[in-house]
């Protein structure tokens, strides 16, 4: 790609063109039969230089922080020399090496780099001057939060349009000069398609036979050729009546595009197959072509710390060439270069960003946590997500950021320290059996959930050849598993929230859509609401290969590579309306998943169901979560909890606690008690429970017991 795409913002890209298609082929068609047209594009020469020797061959270039041409490896060795991974990344070095010994295992198959891709630079925060806090409406263009405390030190960055152009003046110089270089590829871009389509009259009469260098195969492939005949299928499958071969059908046509398609890129036939059913066949080649090109580098504004205008400032004047990302964040800045490496600026030690790829701002955008809330992030690691919803609650309130992965939870440390956040507590916990047990009564969850990372492919190129059939059992099992268990920890009668948001960057329906359709079913509690990240992106798919979605699955989001220039990303919100209903469970759904069951560590069952919500106990006060969720434990208090809880649990499964607590037991030849007396023997029930407990232990874990009694309530009294 050339300069002029790379210095593209996010967003939108223009449709695709099938002339473009055409050019390309017809230039590969040019250079197979002579040496290369002087015109070609700078974009283009590399390309097909690649191609002599194979897709990935490098040629030197100048450091770029995220070029957008060329090939993976052209990419990966700029930003080897550019751009150093921050000290805090987990996508490479020593953390890796801790994540081998990892003693969570059930993460096989879970594209460990597609669990931080979206963050692989993270740790940049967010610039002060703009809140970008989405509104519950929906609008995230009007996030300012004119309360915002900060509001005053920023005043003059209200208007957007200003700070951006002040920004862009800023980089003048810099960008003046990418813009000239790219204003000349395109003229001759431009130039070449022009002639290339005044050449497509005779080529599109022209039934070539596709087929005709089947024999040809198990040879070493000649790419050039193999690119041609992707883009010449491509466009007899757009006009197969007109320019099939007769005695050939359009299985005959999608079958070798298919086998092509894996020799050029490098995906197994199952991979290249799945992504491939996702798109038309013309939309394929540029998603797989996108998957080749690295997404532009993108810098969160840490706004605990600073504001973007200045955080821009500063590393302008550090030689960085940059601008807002869109006028969709106003906290995330595209690096177009960089003199400095950008994971070792004092700006970046210091926490006033975070490395973070543009689509995994959208997440949080939508989840849109709010000041003094209570927020859940389920598998948080390495917190580029974390910090942002700390940032967007302005550190009050509580954010639980939790990961399973010990190791990554260290990298989660660092950041959450790094960017400031006072307001995060790192567990490390399965979420899948952890919540709501452990702590339940979120106002909202946040799931962004361990993927096959098929959205970030040209981070994580190994995904092409990794994934297999059970990894797209397990992993989508382990998806509704923590979504399940998402739901059950919000609390639906938040005064605030009451929200999930479900997130991936896997661009697959099995981990999207079917996840959510599956909870759905499951959870009646839930429905699908607006993700209030207005028209970027496209909707999600309401039906696919013959199967139907519920019609509200057009209100989540998917983002691909190939149309906004971002990670292939999904976004799904919910908003629970009720108490989750006991017997939710959908036995024929669950009966179906024992392949994937068996092929991965499950930890619980989706039949127990343990909504943490607070409820109204029978005297229709709602449960205090202050010590139920988050508070500490007393001992004296515990009984009481008990058998409160045993109640509340008998309540959800639809039984009336009284009648079954107070049933006379035969064997202890109890008699029917009044309801007053009833409720005291529960407590008696539990007390003795706990005091059995206790006894079974040794002599002298009585006596330490009873000397921590008294010293507590020694401690109590001199209180
Ligand atoms: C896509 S990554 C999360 C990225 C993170 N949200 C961010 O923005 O930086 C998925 C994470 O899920 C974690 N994970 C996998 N299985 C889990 C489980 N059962 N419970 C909690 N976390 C889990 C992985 O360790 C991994 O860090």
């Amino acid at each position: 790609m050339g300069q002029g795409r790379r210095m593209k913002k996010q967003g939108p890209p223009a449709p695709l063109d099938e002339s473009k298609l055409s050019m390309l082929k017809k230039r590969k068609a040019g250079e197979a039969d002579s040496a290369p047209k002087a015109t070609a594009s700078a974009k283009k020469r590399r390309r097909s230089d690649a191609e002599e020797t194979g897709p990935k061959k490098v040629l030197p270039k100048k450091s770029k922080v995220n070029g957008t041409s060329g090939s993976t490896m052209q990419k990966k060795a700029v930003s080897g020399k550019k751009q150093p991974v921050p000290m805090d990344s987990d996508s490479d070095g020593a953390e890796d090496s801790e994540e081998d010994d990892d003693e969570f295992g059930d993460l096989d198959g879970v594209s460990e780099r597609s669990m931080d891709s979206e963050n692989q630079v993270e740790g940049l925060s967010d610039l002060e001057d703009e809140d970008d806090e989405p509104e519950e409406d929906g609008s995230i263009l009007d996030s300012d939060d004119e309360d915002h405390p900060r509001e005053a030190m920023f005043s003059d960055d209200e208007d957007m349009s200003d700070a951006e152009e002040k920004l862009t003046a800023a980089n003048m110089e810099g960008l003046s000069r990418k813009l000239d270089a790219a204003k000349q590829t395109e003229l001759e871009d431009a130039e070449q398609e022009l002639q290339e389509s005044a050449m497509q009259t005779n080529i599109a009469g022209d039934r070539s036979d596709l087929f005709a260098d089947e024999s040809q195969q198990g040879l070493a492939p000649d790419l050039q050729l193999l690119r041609q005949r992707i883009t010449d299928n491509i466009r007899v499958l757009g006009d197969l009546k007109s320019l099939g071969q007769p005695d050939k059908s359009r299985a005959d046509y999608l079958d070798l595009l298919l086998s092509d398609i894996c020799t050029y890129y490098g995906y197994t036939r199952f991979l290249a197959e799945k992504l491939f059913n996702l798109f038309t066949p013309m939309e394929a080649f540029a998603f797989f072509e996108a998957n080749e090109t690295p997404r532009p580098v993108v810098i969160r504004t840490n706004t605990l710390r600073t504001n973007r205008r200045s955080l821009a400032q500063a590393l302008i004047n550090r030689g960085v060439v940059l601008e807002p990302v869109g006028k969709w964040s106003k906290v995330g800045l595209q690096v177009f270069e960089s003199a400095v490496p950008l994971g070792a600026t004092p700006e970046y030690l210091t926490g006033h960003y975070i490395l973070q790829a543009a689509s995994s701002f959208l997440p949080v955008m939508a989840l849109a946590p709010q000041p003094n809330e209570r927020v859940l992030d389920m598998a948080a690691a390495p917190g580029g997500k974390t910090t942002y919803m700390s940032a967007l609650m302005r550190n009050t309130g509580c954010v639980i950021a939790n990961d399973a992965s010990k190791p990554r939870a260290k990298g989660l440390i660092g950041n959450i320290h790094r960017l400031g956040c006072k307001n995060t507590i790192v567990t490390n916990l399965d979420a899948r059996t952890a919540f709501p047990k452990a702590m339940g009564g979120f106002d909202r969850v946040l799931l962004d959930a361990p993927c096959t990372g098929t959205g970030v492919i040209a981070k994580d190129p190994g995904v092409k050849t990794s994934k297999n059939e059970r990894d797209f059992l397990a992993i989508p099992h382990m998806q509704r598993q923590l979504l399940l268990a998402a739901i059950d920890s919000v609390d639906h009668s938040s005064k605030t929230g009451g929200y999930v948001v479900y997130s991936t960057c896997s661009v697959t329906v099995e981990e999207n859509e079917a996840v959510v359709q599956y909870v759905l079913r499951k959870r009646p509690n839930v429905k699908l609401v607006d993700t209030g990240l207005g028209d970027f992106g496209s909707p999600g798919f309401t039906s696919y290969m013959g199967k139907k979605f519920d019609a509200k699955m057009a209100l989540t989001r998917r983002y691909f590579p190939h149309r906004e220039n971002v990670d292939g990303f999904y976004v799904c919100k919910l908003k629970k309306t009720g108490l989750t209903p006991a017997k939710s469970s959908d036995d024929a759904a669950i009966a179906t998943d024992h392949s994937a069951r068996r092929g991965s560590q499950t930890a619980s069952t989706d039949d127990e169901v343990i909504d943490k919500t607070p409820i109204a106990d029978e005297d229709g006060v709602a449960m205090d979560f202050e010590g139920g969720a988050f508070g500490p434990f007393e001992e004296d208090e515990d009984a009481d909890r008990i058998a409160r809880a045993k109640r509340n649990r008998l309540r959800r499964k639809g039984l009336n606690p009284k009648a079954v607590l107070n049933k006379p037991k035969k064997n202890k030849g109890e008699s029917f008690k009044s309801s007053e007396s009833k409720e005291s023997s529960q407590q008696q029930d539990a007390k003795a429970e706990t005091s059995k407990k206790s006894s079974a232990h040794g002599q002298d874990d009585k006596k330490k017991a009873t000397k921590g009694d008294k010293e507590r309530k020694s401690k109590k009294a001199s209180k």
